[in-house]
């Protein structure tokens, strides 16, 4: 995938005119290592030969525009009227961003109306848009403590142009956009339509996923919130396994398309002999398939731990692929009773008749509060999209990306998803740490489309 400087470049809504209140503070700032001035950019690649391989002067390399305050900016604060919405499935860290925002745009900025908009995408029809959370410091004070959204949220489209036109009915000068890559995109068609209409409202996008699917930013917020939680769930089904006789350890753990959950909990947990995810397909059968191998280990070991994304073999399914929930994301089969059943069946023919452990926490993931690191991540964000509304960007988002700030184009935000690389350090780790082999079934010719950012 080969990115152009106009690809990373970000949408401006015009002359930023007013002094920032945060002017002040940004007076003696420069580039360090810790913090990237106004103008500066941020690298997309970080090697050496990845660098050298553009042939480019350094300051033609491909790099984002750095977030974070600005000193002269877009809006008038005193004349605008913030919206803030969260769309689809839940993740720790949205309350927080939702405190973050209200928080710098009221303290710092001085902006007194901001409105937030009920059950996601919903709160833009024309029946919803009224139907409003007032959010003030005060009402936001200690949303943080608790997992879910104040908000709301759901599944499901609506008319770019009927959401507009509410955005005009109720004054909304900028509109926060909490979502994962469907709501990337539904900010992405709100933001064109907005410019067709050669309406001045920014539109900037906070990625929130806890499947860590979006592309260009290090990991999503909630992320590191659901992956240690999915931790405790492996701890417990392996105490399960190692106390029972041929005991078999499985846990389903969510991640539609990637398999990063599963990756950094099975990791963190230190006890999955297997970890199966989306992105390397396997088979069950044969010599070199999963049950043969799931066999040899209960011999040596006398158990064996399964880390399994939900994702994950979805081709073994009948009818895999066929069904899909409101917005459009594929419903998917149950994976877990699959490799249950079967290998039940297989070490039972051994003569090893197992004790199964299963566990599915599915929402549990999901449904928490963020821990201390997503807190303070969730913060970070919330300021950085504050920063970029009032200086008047649009159409972006923003993101971690290599340790720092930045602004993301709406478009590269869905232009691919962000999955686990087989050939990356990640996986890597994963097999070092696992024992298993590289693959279950014959070796395959992978694509190598994965390879590449993220
Ligand atoms: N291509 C699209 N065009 C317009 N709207 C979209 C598009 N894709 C998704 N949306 C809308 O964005 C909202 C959120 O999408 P979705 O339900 O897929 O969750 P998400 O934001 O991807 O979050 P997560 O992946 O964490 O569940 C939904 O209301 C959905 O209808
Ligand atoms: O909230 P729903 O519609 O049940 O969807 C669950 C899906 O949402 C996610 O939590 C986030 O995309 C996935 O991991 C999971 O497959
Ligand atoms: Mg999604």
């Amino acid at each position: 995938m080969t990115l152009h400087p106009e690809d990373l470049r970000v949408r401006q809504l015009g002359e930023r005119r007013y002094d920032s209140p945060l002017a002040d503070l940004l007076s003696t700032k420069q580039t360090s290592p810790h913090y990237v001035a106004e103008g500066d950019r941020v690298l997309l690649e970080d090697t050496v030969s990845m660098l050298a391989g553009h042939g480019l002067p350094s300051d033609q390399v491909p790099s984002f525009e750095a977030a974070g305050p600005r000193r002269k900016i877009y809006f008038d604060p005193a004349n605008v009227t913030a919206g803030v919405l969260t769309c689809g499935g839940l993740c720790p860290g949205l309350n927080n961003v939702i405190r973050g925002l209200v928080q710098e745009l009221a303290v710092h900025y001085g902006v007194k109306r901001i409105v937030g908009f009920r059950n996601g995408l919903q709160g833009l029809t024309a029946q919803h848009r009224d139907d409003t959370v007032e959010l003030t410091p005060d009402a936001v004070r200690d949303i943080h403590t608790a997992g879910g959204t104040i908000l709301g949220s759901s599944r499901g489209g609506q008319d770019a142009d009927e959401m507009v036109d509410s955005l005009v009915a109720r004054g909304i000068d900028i509109l926060f956009v909490i979502g994962g890559d469907g709501g990337m995109r539904a900010a992405t068609f709100l933001g064109a339509a907005i410019r067709r209409r050669g309406l001045e409202i920014s539109v900037i996008g906070v990625p929130k996923t806890i499947d860590n699917d979006l592309p260009f930013t290090d990991q999503s917020f909630g992320f590191q919130s659901a992956f240690a939680r999915a931790t405790d769930f492996i701890s417990a089904v392996a105490v399960e396994a190692a106390a029972s006789p041929n005991g078999v350890g499985i846990v389903k753990l969510m991640g539609r398309h990637s398999g990063f959950i599963a990756s950094y909990a099975a990791l963190a947990a230190n006890a999955a002999d297997i970890v199966l995810i989306p992105e390397i397909p396997f088979v069950l059968g044969g010599a070199e398939g999963l049950l043969a191998h799931v066999e040899r280990h209960v011999r040596a070991k006398g158990r064996v731990v399964i880390v399994l994304a939900e994702g994950a073999g979805q081709d073994l399914l009948e009818d895999h692929g066929l069904a899909t929930d409101a917005s459009g994301n594929l419903k998917l089969g149950n994976i877990g009773e699959l490799l249950k059943d079967s290998i039940t069946a297989h070490l039972t023919g051994a003569g090893l008749a197992p004790t199964i452990r299963y566990i599915d926490p599915s929402y549990a993931v999901r449904s928490i509060a963020a821990n201390a690191y997503d807190s303070v991540y969730c913060l970070r964000l919330a300021h950085a999209a504050v920063h970029a509304a009032m200086a008047g960007c649009t159409e972006a988002a923003v993101a971690r990306w290599r340790r720092r700030f930045v602004h993301v184009p709406l478009s590269l935000m869905t232009s691919r998803r962000n999955q686990v690389d087989p050939d990356g350090d990640l996986w890597l780790s994963v097999l070092e740490t696992t024992c298993q082999p590289a693959e279950f079934g014959p070796a395959r010719q992978r694509e190598r489309v994965r390879a590449g950012f993220c």
